[in-house]
């Protein structure tokens, strides 16, 4: 019986994690901005064909900055609405989520550059 709820449990918990990924595709600009760019980048890879190796690098490049955006994101919406108004600690925590995701914008670029630099040069 408890092995069942809890087997329940996590298929609800995919569903609501499901449901939030298309809800970021759905309406968040960022997210699909960064989504566009993610299929342009694995045509590239299907048409230079890249290795495993770099299928793996670019793949995890993509998770990387679309999940720390959608948390940003999480973050931004949590921030309006705990405090609506112009508050100096709001701004610190919505500019260091910001920061959080630039980490990842820029480890992704190099991987990016990496491999379609030697290929396009
Ligand atoms: N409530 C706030 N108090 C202080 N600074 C804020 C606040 N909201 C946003 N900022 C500043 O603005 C930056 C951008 O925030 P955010 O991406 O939420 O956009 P916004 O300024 O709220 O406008 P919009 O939501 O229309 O894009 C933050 O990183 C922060 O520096």
């Amino acid at each position: 019986m408890a092995e069942e709820s809890l087997i329940r449990n996590r298929f609800k918990g995919f569903y609501y994690a499901f449901k939030g990924a298309l809800l970021l595709l759905r309406t968040e600009s960022s997210i699909q901005v960064q989504f566009c760019i993610s299929i342009l980048i694995t045509a590239a890879g299907f048409y230079f064909g890249i290795s495993p190796i770099e299928w793996i690098s670019q793949t995890l490049a993509i998770g990387l900055v679309m999940g720390i955006e959608g948390v940003n994101t999480a973050v931004e919406k949590l921030s309006d609405y705990i405090q609506p108004d112009r508050d100096p600690k709001i701004g610190f925590i919505k500019d260091i989520s910001a920061g959080a995701v630039m980490f990842a914008a820029i480890a992704a670029s190099i991987v990016g550059l990496i491999i379609y630099v030697p290929r396009i040069f």
